[in-house]
């Protein structure tokens, strides 16, 4: 890799709060003998993006995906260990580091809530000191994109949480950071708006070269997006790399669904590693089948349903992303 853009190597962050004694009597023993409990939310994170990857950075609930994610946009300085974006320690340098990044958290806004769109986008070039006429530039073609004309001269507290989504978006990229940090940018959006986001998110990426990294429950936008994943519990990396080697290393079965002709019954197959699909809720006349790619080919699986069988309909599923970091999680709980 070149000299990565983001290079985070033994990150630690623990928070501590004081530790709660029940009752008024408890309340005053907290504030006289002031005993603290320690939360290590973050456990010694590694990781390096390339310039220009776009890398969903997933876990489930209390996780520590947003604490990273703070300490990367220096909103908060690690307990140990180190981070660099694009040559600066972010808690160090911040105004400089301001200027590389990007940063849509989808639950709050950086809009000015009672200015209309159009003049939140407006002030941002001149924060920023973009030269007027890229800034009018960029803006006529992110509006474009994102299809913001309809509500441009709307005060930001009416818009929707989709079009105010798209503001933001819009909002973060008018500078041209560098990189960007996208927190659930999806939340909440109907199917239309999503990939309206989507669509600017892979643009963003592919045009500009744009480093993104992105934090989501919605698995839909990582297989949209990201090749690459970072998957975290309990504040330590589960997995980083390939989207698709995971689904190989997690779930490596593919299933085939086969419809058969009216009337005609399943007489099984005689291939080796070849089996009907158990937990598959198999619709009338249809028969799943489960295999492994690996060593079945797909093709030798068909030739023997066909040969056997007069079938209207053959559908290939491949696994979910869904399942397989469900079944991730499922198993990390279970241990
Ligand atoms: N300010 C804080 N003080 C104490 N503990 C905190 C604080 N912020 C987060 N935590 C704890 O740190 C852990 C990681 O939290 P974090 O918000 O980073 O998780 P997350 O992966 O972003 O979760 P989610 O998907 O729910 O947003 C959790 O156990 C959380 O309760």
């Amino acid at each position: 890799m070149a000299a990565p853009v983001i290079h985070v190597e033994g990150l630690v962050k623990e928070y501590r709060r004081p530790r709660r004694v029940e009752g008024l009597l408890g309340g005053l023993r907290t504030l006289l003998t002031r005993q603290y409990v320690t939360k290590r939310a973050v456990d010694g994170v590694s990781f390096a993006l390339a310039e220009g990857e776009l890398v969903g950075y997933l876990g489930p609930n209390g996780a520590g995906k947003s604490t990273t994610i703070k300490m990367l946009t220096g909103i908060l300085r690690p307990t140990a260990g180190s981070v660099r974006v694009a040559g600066l320690v972010p808690w160090r340098e911040r105004e400089r580091h301001a200027r590389n990044i990007g940063v849509v958290f989808g639950q709050r806004t950086q809009l000015w809530w009672d200015l209309p769109l159009r003049d939140s986008l407006e002030l941002i070039g001149r924060l920023y000191g973009v030269e007027p006429p890229r800034h009018r530039a960029t803006t006529a073609r992110f509006t474009e994109l994102l299809g913001l004309g309809p509500f441009l001269d709307t005060p930001v507290r009416q818009l929707s949480l989709g079009q105010r989504m798209r503001g933001d978006l819009a909002a973060a990229m008018l500078p041209e950071p560098r990189i960007l940090f996208l927190d659930e940018p999806t939340i909440g959006l109907d199917v239309v708006a999503k990939e309206r986001i989507r669509e600017f998110i892979v643009t963003r990426n592919r045009e500009d070269g744009t480093t993104i990294v992105l934090t989501t429950h919605d698995l839909d936008d990582v297989e949209r997006l990201c090749r690459r994943i970072v998957l975290i519990d309990g504040g330590r990396v589960l997995y980083d790399g390939d989207v698709a080697r995971l689904k190989e290393r997690y779930a490596p079965h593919r299933r085939l669904v086969v419809h058969l002709a009216d009337g005609a019954a399943w007489r099984g197959v005689e291939v080796p590693g070849v089996g009907r699909d158990d937990g598959a809720e198999d619709g009338p006349g249809a028969v799943t089948l489960r295999f492994d790619p690996a060593r079945t080919q797909v093709a030798e699986v068909i030739a023997a349903v066909l040969a056997g069988h007069e079938v209207t309909d053959l559908s290939l599923v491949e696994p979910g992303l869904e399942s397989v970091v469900h079944r991730i999680y499922a198993s990390r709980e279970a241990a």
